[in-house]
């Protein structure tokens, strides 16, 4: 099986000498424990060749070994060692282009100054027409203040910026949709309100990410009241309509019903209260948070406001205690929490047929090879697994169909659209413990999340296109 490695893969310039063949560098690799990907010449002299040969490994100490044991072999000389994650990043990875050359005066005077002044008084005049005439119609800001940036915690907002380029990325890539990465330098959830709703006329659509809990509640509420185009947290709502499609699909092959299931949620953050929120629209009755502290204990006042919700709202049994409290006889364990929170022993607690959604980032709850001999369906957030319930989904689409809309809010309707459009990719022929959610790169779940969402917004009444037919 190949290297799992979060990520390090590198590429290794190689100068081998008359002295050494290439078989000496496969093995000082192969027994230093590293996978080689890919083998490419550079340039061959008379009395060595230049290679580069690319090769994962597991961690930095690991990519240490594979250079020293390459260094110690006679003829082999190490030019270079390159991170190809860090080489995909070099200069940021997206730009923004025009749509057409600016070739001569006369394109110049229509594009700029003066032709652009009719276009912007035909707008001041009728604010609605930005959506015609501008690229508010298609564009969305990704906003996000560092604070929950995937499991990282509050690495700030020069950090964040790799996640939301690459958000950025995927909803272009994916939905067509032009998206702008803004990492704001403040914490205040006031300043937050203010700015997003300062940027907000040249936006169709705003992408809150992560920004930590509880904050993140209050700014999704008030953009949402205060703003006449969608907001919607990606960390939240994102996470739960792909997991709610995962689940629909993966209780078919238990054969089990929601309404019978025990879920065992961890992490009750932003992704955490969002994914119980809409199991419980989807006819979860038995839910059980558990927090780094244990279970949120049902009726117990927290200081966290949504803690509190949640303890009014959940653990019906009344469960006290730690995750091993909870997961006893569960049907379902979802994390969203933190690596390695789910051990061996929880898995063997569980009810039969367990399913696992470990989706914390980059880090899962617990290694699928781990779970994989206890469970019936592992899944996680992450690309290099089989069954990746990650909220890069739904962003693409449902983004896209609320902008088809031009609909000024993504509502609960649109979200359980988007869950249902999503798990229906999968023909019920094809559904399998290994395939219970589909791939990224299938372009039917784009299409179909567009359509479904599109459709969700004309019959709850918050598009504001006229034509709903040709999406
Ligand atoms: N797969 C996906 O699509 C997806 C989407 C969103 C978030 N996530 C992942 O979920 C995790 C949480 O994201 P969030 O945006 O909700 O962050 P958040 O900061 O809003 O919430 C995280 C919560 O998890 C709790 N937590 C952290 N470590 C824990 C532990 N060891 N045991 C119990 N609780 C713990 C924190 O106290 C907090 O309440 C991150 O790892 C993130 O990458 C995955
Ligand atoms: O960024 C991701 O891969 C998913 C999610 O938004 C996260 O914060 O982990
Ligand atoms: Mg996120």
């Amino acid at each position: 099986m190949a290297i799992q490695t979060n990520g390090l893969s590198l590429i290794l310039r190689l100068k081998i000498g008359a002295q050494a063949a290439f078989s000496e560098v496969t093995r000082a690799i192969g027994e230093a424990g590293g996978d080689i990907i890919a083998v490419d010449i550079i340039h061959v002299g008379k009395d060595s060749v230049i290679r580069d040969v690319t090769v994962n490994v597991h961690n930095e100490d690991h990519r240490e070994e594979v250079v020293r044991a390459l260094r110690k072999r006679a003829g082999i000389e190490v030019i270079n060692v390159s991170d190809r994650t860090f080489l995909v990043h070099l200069g940021g990875k997206i730009e923004v282009q025009g749509k057409m050359p600016v070739k001569n005066r006369d394109d110049l005077s229509r594009v700029y100054t003066p032709g652009v002044a009719r276009v912007c008084e035909a707008i001041h005049e009728d604010p609605s027409k930005a959506f015609q005439l501008t690229i508010k119609r298609n564009t969305v800001a990704v906003v996000t203040d560092g604070t929950a940036v995937l499991g990282l915690g509050d690495i700030g907002p020069a950090a964040a910026m790799p996640v939301m380029e690459g958000k950025a990325m995927l909803f272009k890539q994916f939905a067509g949709v032009d998206a702008f990465p803004i990492c704001l330098n403040t914490k205040d959830p006031d300043e937050i309100v203010q700015i997003v709703k300062a940027i907000a006329p040249g936006f169709g659509g705003i992408n809150l990410e992560d920004i930590s809990s509880p904050r993140c509640f209050e700014i999704e509420e008030r953009l949402r009241k205060e703003l006449d185009i969608p907001v919607f947290h990606d960390d939240q709502h994102g996470t739960a309509v792909v997991l709610l499609a995962g689940l629909l699909n993966a209780i078919q092959i238990v054969e089990k019903k929601m309404s019978d299931l025990r879920v065992v949620v961890t992490g009750i953050g932003a992704a955490g209260i969002a994914s119980t929120k809409i199991l419980q629209a989807a006819g979860v009755t038995n839910i059980v948070g558990v927090d780094r502290h244990g279970i949120i204990e049902a009726g117990k006042s927290y200081e966290n406001p949504m803690w509190d919700w949640y303890a009014k709202h959940s653990n019906p049994e009344s469960r006290t205690g730690t995750l091993a409290d909870a997961i006893e006889g569960a049907d379902v364990f979802i994390g969203v929490s933190g690596p390695g929170v789910l051990k061996v022993e929880h898995l063997k607690a569980m009810n039969r047929d367990p399913i696992v959604f470990a989706m914390a980032n980059p880090v899962p709850e617990i290694a699928p090879e781990e779970a994989e001999p206890y469970v019936r369906i592992i899944a996680t957030g992450r690309s290099d697994y089989p069954n990746q319930i990650n909220n890069v989904l739904c962003f693409p689409g449902i983004f896209a169909g609320a902008l088809r809309a031009r609909a000024s809010d993504i509502n609960e309707e649109m979200k359980l659209a988007a869950a249902k459009a999503i798990a229906d990719c999968i023909p019920r022929d094809q559904l399998n413990e290994q395939y219970i959610i589909p791939s990224v790169f299938n372009a039917d779940v784009v299409k179909a999340v567009k359509q479904a969402v599109a459709e969700a917004a004309y019959a709850t009444g918050v598009a504001r296109r006229e034509s709903p037919h040709a999406f």
